[in-house]
């Protein structure tokens, strides 16, 4: 039996191949897991639980195959989904969990977290992520009318492309510094992250090692953890739809 981590799927109605890209691993590996951690950007965007986006639907009854199986599935929020609630997490069945999050597995200390609050040379990101994550502005946010949220959401993800499209790889990927100070503050063996779409083992001093998850487009990512090792797996999910 193993545990999965995925992460930065960006589920979004443009993108109908990633969406049957997870489908198909919910309703195949998913069902072989001994538990499921999703760490962040599972959407491309999120203005609300009342957001009545159908995708929105269709991925909450198929992570319910998983409750239904007595398989615990767990949410670390990402950059894009950081506002995605208990309302939403409850009819998926998934169980919300704060970051960094330090767990055993078979004896091995793991810490999770979606990634981004390494990325410290990132400083405009860093700004815009303090700003984002104040509870009376989230709450300002949550309280404006949906056509005005979502029209909000279109300009900054279009921003978000325009600024990542001219900033260098060394100012988006994870600061050395950052990684070091939390693996020494947490004593894990492991760390599992995402968010810089930058899939790799890194062996880290002391037996240690940081596990990055890629993100989905035509195929998948998922870390396996089981008792004698931790595998990156990058899957190609063909889809044909038969119309
Ligand atoms: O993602 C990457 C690479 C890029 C990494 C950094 N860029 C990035 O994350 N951009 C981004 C994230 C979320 C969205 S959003 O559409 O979901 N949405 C926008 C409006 N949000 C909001 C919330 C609050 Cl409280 C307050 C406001 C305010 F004040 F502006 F109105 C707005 C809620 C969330 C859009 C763009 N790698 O994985
Ligand atoms: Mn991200």
């Amino acid at each position: 039996m193993s545990t999965l981590f995925i992460s930065d799927i960006h589920l979004c109605a443009q993108n109908s191949a990633t969406t049957a890209s997870f489908l198909h691993f919910l309703r195949n590996r998913a069902l072989d897991a001994q538990a499921l951690y999703i760490l962040g950007d599972l959407f491309e965007t999120w203005i609300g639980d009342d957001d009545p986006n159908p995708l929105h639907h269709e991925i909450s009854v198929a992570l319910q195959i998983l409750g239904q199986r007595c398989i615990p599935c767990y949410f670390i929020h990402g950059n894009r989904d950081f506002l995605l609630g208990k309302r939403y997490a409850i009819t998926c069945g998934m169980t919300l969990l704060s970051a960094p999050q330090v767990m055993q597995l078979d004896g091995l200390s793991v810490v999770i977290l979606h990634g981004d609050t390494l990325c410290t040379d990132d400083s405009e990101y860093q700004n815009f992520r303090r700003l984002v994550h104040q509870r009376w502005r989230q709450r300002l946010f949550l309280s404006l009318p949906l056509p005005l949220r979502l029209r909000i959401a279109n300009r900054m993800r279009a921003k978000s492309l325009h600024v990542n499209a001219i900033k260098t790889y060394d100012i988006m990927d994870v600061n050395t510094q950052a990684v070091m100070t939390l693996m020494a503050h947490t004593g894990a063996k492991v760390m599992i992250h995402g968010h810089t779409h930058l899939p790799a083992i890194h062996r880290l001093p002391g037996a240690r090692c940081r596990v990055v998850l890629g993100a989905w487009h035509r195929h998948g990512s998922v870390i396996e953890v089981t008792a004698t090792s931790v595998k990156l797996c990058e899957f190609s999910v063909k889809t044909t739809d038969y119309s």
